[in-house]
């Protein structure tokens, strides 16, 4: 089996690694030269919670050739229109495009390079690029070596195709199958708009979000108002490992003391983790905000369902986008402050 990593960045450059240390034909395939360069004159290291190196082969995308019969989708979803047409020559009828990004990219994804190649999943680990050839894993190894990805069929069909691609992605750490891929991705979308939205508005890694009083009680608002939008769009949450994260929302004030012990008690395994969009904001580029917070607006449309915070996290991080600056925790708090008033 030919695969691709497309997008070898702070997650792919891991993932790639380990499936290259498998044994398995790999390309890893970015546009930043120099870090191509150096994974394949030193291989891909992976630092943080682990430490190890391996050789892999590493491309630009003018390079590619042939046909891959699997590739993950690694890219930011902002490019997806020019990065998923470049890559159409090189796909069969065969092919699989898994899409391993944040939010719910599938039925854009599907759009381009067409419904049946497509399968999906939620990554469940954290990664921060640090230099060319090197990225670092922010989840406890063992928590990622049992819990790395949730991987489906968009309608949720256990397929043949999914076994073999779970059997890949295991050599990267542990895979779980998904029968309600759309309930996956919305689980993983509530912990992205709750967590990586607030560490990105503040600043701040995910311990900093679960530390403070008023970041951990707008945590819970923005986890019910994806709960709710969600809900309203038919979508079923799928727990996560056994927790029943539908179970966050809040149906009367006196909830919340329980909910903010309850993700306090839940998020504590990742408290190091950094948002993947306040890397970007480090990094003075646009991040997905518009496909992650920016979802529970854009679908709260016409169902009534009023959505305060994470419209202020929306506001927050494009402001930073827009000055090409990073939040301050002790300025951008205080938003938050007044919404729990
Ligand atoms: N990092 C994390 O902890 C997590 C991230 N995710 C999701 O995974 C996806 C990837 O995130 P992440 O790894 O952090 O992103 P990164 O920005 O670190 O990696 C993306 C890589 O793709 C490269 N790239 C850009 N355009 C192209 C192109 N046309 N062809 C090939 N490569 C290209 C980028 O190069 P350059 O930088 O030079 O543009 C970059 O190296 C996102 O959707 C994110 O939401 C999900 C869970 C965790
Ligand atoms: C939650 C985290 C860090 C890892 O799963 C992530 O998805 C992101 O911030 O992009």
């Amino acid at each position: 089996m030919k695969i691709a990593i497309l997008g070898a960045g702070s997650l792919g450059t891991i993932a790639g690694a380990y499936i290259a240390a498998g044994g398995q034909d790999v390309e890893l395939i970015d546009v930043y030269q120099a870090h191509v360069d150096a994974l394949n004159q030193s291989g891909a290291k992976i630092i943080g919670t682990t430490d190890f190196q391996t050789k892999v082969k590493a491309i630009t995308p003018d390079n590619m050739s042939g046909t891959y019969d699997l590739v993950l989708l690694l890219t930011k979803q902002l490019y997806n229109d020019s990065v998923l047409q470049n890559l159409l020559p090189f796909l069969d009828e065969k092919s699989v495009v898994l899409s391993l990004q944040n939010g719910i990219p599938e039925e854009k994804v599907a759009s381009i390079v067409g419904r049946e190649r497509v399968i999906a999943g939620s990554v469940e680990f954290g990664a921060t690029f640090m230099e060319p050839g090197v990225s670092k894993l922010t989840t406890e190894f063992g928590h990622f070596k049992e819990y790395a990805f949730q991987i489906g069929e968009l309608n949720g069909e256990i397929t043949e195709r999914i076994h073999e691609i779970k059997t890949i992605l295991d050599l990267v750490g542990g895979t779980h199958i998904s029968d309600n891929l759309v309930g996956t991705k919305w689980s993983k979308l509530l912990i992205n708009n709750a967590f990586s939205g607030l560490s990105a508005a503040l600043n701040t890694e995910f311990g900093g979000v679960i530390d403070h009083e008023v970041s951990i009680v707008s945590a819970a608002h923005i986890a019910d108002e994806t709960i709710k939008v969600g809900h309203a769009n038919g979508v079923t949450f799928a727990k996560m490992n056994t927790f029943d994260i539908a179970s966050l929302e809040i149906k009367s004030e006196n909830d919340i003391p329980e909910r903010v012990q309850t993700l306090r008690n839940f998020m504590e395994p990742s408290r190091l983790l950094r948002a993947s969009m306040l890397q970007d904001l480090e990094k003075k580029r646009k991040s997905e905000i518009d496909y992650i917070n920016g979802v529970v607006p854009r679908l709260a449309k016409g169902k009534g369902i009023a959505t305060p915070y994470n419209d202020m996290v929306v506001k927050l991080v494009k402001q930073a986008e827009e000055t090409q600056s990073v939040p301050n925790f002790d300025t951008n708090i205080k938003f938050f402050e007044e919404l729990n008033k």
